[in-house]
């Protein structure tokens, strides 16, 4: 596979997408989330995933503004939350919702925005989800797409015949060997993948450091590599410059099909 930090997939509207990200959610806001990206921009990453759920959409922005990297260069998702905090349910309050995503970013559109999740219910997804299409016909999103979407979910969506259909689905990537990637694969959403380390918890687990020692390379670029071999675009989050870059350098080797199938065999199953 001829993988690249530049590599991107392309979406089914034609837009690319670029397949690393930047990880923020629990990346504080504050210093720490524009240090983070900022380190993420000199690293090469030109893909950043916030929400307006983790609180730091406005580190984003200042940090893209100081970097000088040209907007259209950079590709920011962000989410639009559905339950509790930042509520946005239905169609007005995720317009409202988008606009202030828009203003904590500093920017004149999202390249990427989401329903974070498909709580609370059927109505309220699908007017959200209307929203979301108003939002592109405006010029202010460039591409929409869900998150936490199950094959019911996703099928119910595809039903209501939307003029613009979901570009992804944003999961977790040790759903590889379920429906819901299949059901993505056939109906030209790209899946991807968040928590793709673990959350930090499952590194040590000697089946990662078996594959790990055996490539030369660390258990998170493993890990890394793996989701790009199955084609999703996947999403590591880090605050520390070291891990940030070691993250992204991922392109010089290539996990053999038999390693493959061991990890996807692996089920280092998150606890929350
Ligand atoms: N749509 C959704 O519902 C969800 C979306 N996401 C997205 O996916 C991103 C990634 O998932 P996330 O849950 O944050 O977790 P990750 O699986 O990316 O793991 C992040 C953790 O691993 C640590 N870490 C990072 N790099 C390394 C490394 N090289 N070696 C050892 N430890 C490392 C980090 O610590 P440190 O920062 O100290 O380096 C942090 O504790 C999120 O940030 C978010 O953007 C995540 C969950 C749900
Ligand atoms: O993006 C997210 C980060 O992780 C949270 C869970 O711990 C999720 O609820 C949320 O969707």
């Amino acid at each position: 596979m001829d993988l690249k930090m530049e590599s991107t997939i392309t979406l089914n509207n034609g837009n690319k997408i670029p397949v690393i990200g930047l990880g923020l959610f629990q990346t504080e806001s504050g210093q720490t989330a524009k240090q983070a990206t900022l380190w993420a921009l000199e690293a090469g990453y030109r893909h950043l995933d916030t929400a307006a759920m983790y609180a730091n959409e406005k580190d984003v922005g200042i940090a893209i503004a100081e970097s000088k990297i040209p907007r259209e260069d950079i590709f920011i998702t962000t989410k639009i939350w559905n339950t509790g905090k930042f509520i946005a349910n239905g169609y007005e309050s995720t317009l409202k919702a988008a606009d202030t995503s828009l203003k904590n970013l500093q920017s004149g559109y999202i390249d990427l925005l989401l329903l974070h999740s498909p709580l609370p219910g059927p109505q309220k997804r699908a007017e959200s989800y209307k929203a979301l299409q108003e939002l592109v016909k405006r010029g202010l999103v460039k591409s929409i797409g869900v998150s936490n979407y199950g094959v019911k979910h996703l099928q119910e969506l595809l039903d209501s015949n939307p003029e613009i259909k979901p570009a992804v689905n944003q999961i977790h990537p040790w759903l590889t060997r379920s429906d819901i990637v299949s059901f993505c694969n056939k109906h030209n959403i790209v899946v991807e993948a968040y928590s793709p380390l673990t959350r930090g918890k499952k590194l040590n687990d000697p089946i990662l450091t078996g594959i790990a020692n055996k490539y030369g390379k660390t258990p998170a670029q493993i890990l890394v590599r793996w989701g790009l071999q199955h084609n999703f675009v996947i999403l590591p989050k880090s605050t520390k410059l070291e891990r940030i870059i070691e993250n992204a350098n991922v392109f010089d080797f290539e996990i053999k099909k038999s390693d493959m199938e061991t990890l996807d065999a692996w089920d280092p199953t998150v606890a929350e």
